[in-house]
């Protein structure tokens, strides 16, 4: 295809939101003539889906909940008062309780004011504000978040170093909706026993994001915490950056939580549209559809060319493949269907994967996110009558073009900025794009069956440890290889996973466990010293 055609090819298909600035440009995605005309009854299917959902249906079926994230930011819209009340208590209750804490009346004992936000929460409950916070943050920001996001031990140390003292300045936000995720459980407890051990009552220090009478919905009433926002099984963990999850840290921070809301606002607005060539989250699904055949057969590829979009491929990979990824589909017959998402940041990955999307297995369609402003203000020329900024445009155009010239396919989002109002659009753009996709594919986007079966084996692990441990203090004279141990605590097939319980345990001095060098590997004996 000549520039030219492209040209015409652009204009043809260039889908725009007015009320947000932002656009789709889908004229490098290889669709055939007729695609569109095909897919009309499938996509038909979709905005009923999505009509129905919006007002109230079991969209969710396995778990039998609604799915309501669009009422988040249209209240009004939410199919029983009581949730539409709900919803706009707990915005103002946002609102109100960061003020305080902003102006000292919601306040640290041993200090004036907090200064510093610990977000404690994992996957949709901190992959959304980690996005927010970075997109937005400036050095004018009312506070500083941290987060707290696994349970590596020397990833909590590297944070709680970086406050040092100013823990007696930090708000803890426990996030979790479901209130029993071992993770954050974790997180919290290693916060709390940090705030002990400079003196400080953690619970004047603590609020929590969770749902009614969760297991850390108690614990928070015990440890007398400072506040707690509500979520809801209507909500789900990947989608909830614009209920409590998201806005709550983010106004602490001291960002637009209006522009956020009303960015997804108005692109719900134009994503209701039936129309699918004028609404881009139909438009982006099909393009998904037709990239991977229906199958998930390439990735996406997500190349921002702004920094502050850097996260925005973690933010999206549990959208998408939390949402997609599905063994089964709603007619219970096996599909394992899924797109795989990951990416960076432009013109960074230039110098990083490119080279394989260009010229290795052509696996993959890439969606550029060009941003329109460079930065507040001018920028000074590091060339005659260029800016960096203007190199940006280029090594997106140029790798754009590059990629296209060797058949690889790609979609171009454009926006004004990175502002509280894009991202909110951004955000609801790709919830209902994978909404639709759902549909098109016969799958239920909103529950995660898979997640349970590495939950649970992670508890076989841990109860097969303390069997370990116990027997290890038993018989303290006699250490033992890992064959002996696995027959001895009853589990002589768990024997790799008893091995490398011993290897951790011997490696840290928390349990006291010692190793003695055997003639190879596997003779090594392991004691309790
Ligand atoms: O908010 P919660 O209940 O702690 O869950 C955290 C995350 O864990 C998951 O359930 C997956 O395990 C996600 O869907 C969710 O976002």
């Amino acid at each position: 295809m000549s520039e030219r055609q492209l040209w015409e090819r652009y204009k043809k298909y260039l889908c725009g939101v007015e009320s947000v600035g932002l656009t789709l440009d889908v004229s490098r995605m290889n669709f055939a003539d007729d695609f569109f005309e095909r897919m009309r009854g499938p996509m038909e299917k979709a905005f009923d889906a999505m009509e129905a959902l919006e007002k109230g249906a079991i969209a969710n079926p396995d778990e039998k909940r609604m799915v309501g994230h669009y009422w988040l930011r249209a209240p009004e819209r939410a199919p029983e008062p009581g949730i539409t009340k709900e919803v706009q208590d707990t915005v103002a209750a946002v609102r109100s309780f960061a003020d305080d804490v902003h102006a000292g009346r919601v306040k640290p004992p041993k200090a004036d004011r907090f200064t510093r936000v610990l977000l404690v929460g994992i996957g949709g409950s901190a992959l959304g504000p980690q996005l927010v916070a970075d997109a937005l943050g400036t050095a004018a920001d009312r506070m500083q978040v941290f987060f707290f996001d696994n349970t590596d031990p020397d990833g909590m140390d590297r944070v709680l170093a970086q406050l040092g003292d100013k823990l007696a300045e930090t708000l803890t936000v426990v996030i979790s909706k479901s209130g029993g995720t071992k993770e954050t459980r974790n997180g919290m407890v290693e916060a709390e026993r940090a705030y002990q051990q400079k003196g400080l009552d953690f619970g004047r220090h603590a609020v929590a994001v969770t749902g009614a009478d969760s297991e850390l919905d108690r614990y928070t009433k015990k440890g007398n915490w400072l506040k707690t926002f509500p979520m809801w099984d209507w909500v789900g963990g990947r989608t909830s950056v614009l209920s409590a999850v998201g806005l709550l840290p983010a106004r602490l921070q001291g960002l637009d939580i209006d522009g956020m809301l009303a960015g997804a606002r108005d692109m719900d607005v134009a994503t209701r549209e039936r129309d699918a060539l004028r609404n881009p989250a139909a438009l982006m699904a099909l393009m998904w559809f037709h990239a991977g055949n229906g199958r998930g057969a390439k990735d996406m590829v997500i190349l921002p060319y702004k920094d502050r979009l850097m996260l925005l491929s973690r933010y999206l990979q549990q959208l998408v493949m939390e949402s997609l990824g599905k063994e089964k589909d709603l007619d219970g017959k096996v599909v394992n269907q899924g797109i795989a998402v990951y990416g960076n940041k432009g013109s960074t990955d230039q110098h990083a994967y490119v080279q394989q999307l260009r010229e290795g297995v052509n696996n993959f369609f890439a969606t550029f996110l060009e941003v329109l402003k460079d930065r507040d203000g001018a920028s000074m020329q590091v060339e005659p009558d260029i800016t960096s900024g203007d190199y940006l445009l280029g090594f997106f155009l140029g790798t754009r073009k590059a990629l296209f010239e060797k058949g690889r396919e790609s979609m171009t989002l454009t926006v004004p900025d990175v502002s509280a109002r894009t991202l909110g659009a951004l955000i609801a753009l790709y919830e209902r794009a994978v909404g639709f996709y759902a549909t098109l594919v016969n799958i239920n986007a909103y529950h995660q069956p898979g997640v349970e079966a590495g939950k649970k084996a992670a508890g076989v692990v841990l109860e097969l440890q303390r069997k370990v441990l116990a027997k290890l203090r038993e018989d303290k004279a006699k250490g033992h290889t890992a064959e002996e141990m696995a027959t001895t605590v009853g589990a002589p097939d768990e024997v790799e996973t008893v091995f490398k319980v011993l290897e951790h345990l011997a490696a840290n001095t928390t349990h006291g466990v010692k190793r003695e060098p055997g003639a190879n590997r596997f003779d090594t004996r392991f004691r309790a010293g």
